[in-house]
């Protein structure tokens, strides 16, 4: 289930499944039941349930968990923001078999009670809360009781992770089909809590039909296009990484790059730059080759001579990186630019893609954190959620862009994107993103497409950084590695997933 669907990709798999035999009043009703199974099962204690029901299909789900909920022995009463008559198409009949107390909204507060089921707005959401909704979410808020969200928090926008106006906080969130951006892109996936996907019985035939672009970044996305060793191969079948090292004082970032690049199982890795700054890498190094390159420039001549190279430029690159990019985009096989790549090229975006676009089927993998997309496009940049702006950013460059943060965003010039959410937060330390930059070329120069050479460092890079734990620094990184590629061949080995 590695499919994410937007707001209105949801809506369109619901007007499909009535043709596949799938009624909307079917779906309701599964979904409303999976509520309040949740609740049952995360507060067994609970005695008295507050459901608030809005005034569309979410609110509809509000009804029936309110039943279900009342079957089982709970005190329930729903507090509604709209009349039941108004109410239109299943959500007013699944109202018509509520028989309990149903009181308006303004006049039912959090007291008395042990639970709050948000069902007020869910994908339908059009506008900011305001007036007496915002008024009962900020009191249920205040009550500080567990909150269960049906579909999203209300008054999240479920396709970016934003809320724009008042947002009730959800202890715990049960969605339906398939995932939404907003629960993964943050704040929304603060703002959900735990979140569980339930299975409602809405085809699986409807949501492909409905075309989904976006992803969970899971090993199931990539893991056919992850490269095999081919057993009577050599080192150079595994593809060669060239990273171009900066200065003498600055040499930590590259050689970081560098070691993820060999972990990440290239077969030869070499750092090139001034005699200086090798110096200091060969007192630090070993697998990893010196080649000297006094001027950046000395990189044409380098990567001439090899058939099949990939190069990082970027991670502690210096004053010259502006033309160690244009060697590397000239003379490599594939590219992942990082860190001062995007200081060179701030406020010129078209000047970077127009020299991607000279060599249209050599990839480039750009991995910008956000204060580095920031500068790199500057104003009149991409806009929207994270989402959007990674998407958008690739389709401008012509590159696979790696939006890193906590919930890094790949996003390929095709349209595809994926959303990661198994970094912890340690991962957030100094070299971090080099290392990630490295995993991802080693992947490269093992044949590995673009988009899924990306999505598959990221995966791994969160991985490593779990497997490390708190207390991490970069350089574990790439020791880290290997204990999970072993476990990610392993699971392949047995058809399944580490994670579903
Ligand atoms: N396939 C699925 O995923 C299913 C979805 N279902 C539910 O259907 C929901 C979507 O239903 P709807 O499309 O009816 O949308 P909602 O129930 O989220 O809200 C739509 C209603 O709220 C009004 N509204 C929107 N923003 C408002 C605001 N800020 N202030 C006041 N009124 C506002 C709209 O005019 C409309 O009447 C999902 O979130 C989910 O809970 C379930 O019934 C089961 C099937
Ligand atoms: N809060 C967070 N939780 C998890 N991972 C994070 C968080 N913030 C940043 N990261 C990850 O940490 C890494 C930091 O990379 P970067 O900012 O480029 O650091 P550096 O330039 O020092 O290497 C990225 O992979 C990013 O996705
Ligand atoms: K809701």
């Amino acid at each position: 289930m590695i499919e994410i669907l937007s707001c209105s990709e949801m809506a369109e798999a619901d007007r499909r499944a009535p043709a596949e035999g799938v009624a909307g009043e079917m779906l309701m009703e599964a979904a409303g039941r999976a509520v309040a199974e949740a609740a049952l099962a995360r507060w067994p204690q609970a005695r008295r349930v507050l459901v608030l029901a809005g005034p569309g299909n979410n609110g509809g789900d509000g009804y029936v968990a309110a039943r279900r909920l009342a079957e089982s022995g709970r005190t329930v009463a729903v507090a509604a923001l709209a009349p039941v008559e108004a109410l239109r198409g299943d959500a007013a009949v699944m109202a018509a078999r509520w028989s309990g107390p149903t009181l308006p909204i303004g006049e039912a507060g959090p007291v008395d009670f042990d639970l709050v089921v948000d069902a007020l707005f869910g994908a339908g959401l059009a506008r900011p809360l305001a007036g007496v909704a915002a008024h009962a979410i900020g009191r249920a808020a205040d009550s500080g009781l567990p909150v269960l969200a049906v579909d999203v928090p209300s008054g999240l926008n479920g396709d970016t992770g934003a809320a724009a106006g008042a947002v009730l906080p959800a202890t715990l969130t049960v969605t339906f089909v398939r995932l939404k951006p907003g629960h993964l892109l943050y704040p929304g996936r603060a703002l959900c809590g735990e979140v569980v996907l339930a299975d409602i019985g809405m085809p699986g035939s409807v949501v492909a039909g409905v075309g989904a672009r976006t992803f969970l970044n899971r090993p199931a996305l990539w893991r056919t296009a992850f490269p095999e060793p081919n057993p009577q191969g050599h080192k150079y079948d595994r593809g060669h990484v060239l990273v171009w090292s900066g200065p003498e004082f600055a040499t930590g970032a590259a050689r970081l790059a560098a070691l993820g690049a060999a972990r990440g199982g290239a077969g030869a890795v070499t750092l090139a730059g001034p005699a200086a700054a090798l110096r200091v890498h060969a007192a630090h190094v070993s697998a990893i080759m010196l080649r000297p390159a006094a001027r950046p420039d000395d990189l044409h001549a380098i990567l001439a001579g090899r058939r099949f190279a990939i190069a990082i430029v970027g991670p502690g690159a210096g004053d010259g990186v502006e033309a160690a990019t244009d060697a590397a985009l000239a003379g490599a096989a594939a590219c992942v630019l990082d860190a001062d790549v995007f200081t060179a090229f701030a406020d010129r975006p078209n000047a970077l893609r127009d020299r991607i676009a000279e060599r249209p089927a050599r990839p480039v993998v750009v991995t910008p954190h956000e204060g580095e997309f920031g500068r790199l496009f500057g104003q009149g940049g991409p806009a929207g959620s994270k989402l959007d702006r990674a998407r958008e950013a690739a389709r401008r460059l012509g590159a696979t862009v790696v939006l890193k943060g906590p919930d890094t965003v790949v996003a390929s010039p095709d349209g595809r994107a994926a959303i990661a959410d198994n970094a912890p937060p340690w991962l957030a330390t100094a070299g971090a993103g080099d290392t990630l930059a490295g995993f991802c070329a080693g992947l490269l120069a093992q044949g590995m497409p673009a988009f899924e050479a990306a999505t598959a460092a990221v995966w791994l890079h969160g991985e490593a950084a779990r497997e490390v734990g708190p207390g991490l620094i970069a350089d574990d990184l790439p020791g880290a590695l290997p204990a999970v590629l072993r476990r990610f061949q392993s699971t392949v080995a047995e058809g399944g997933d580490s994670q579903p």
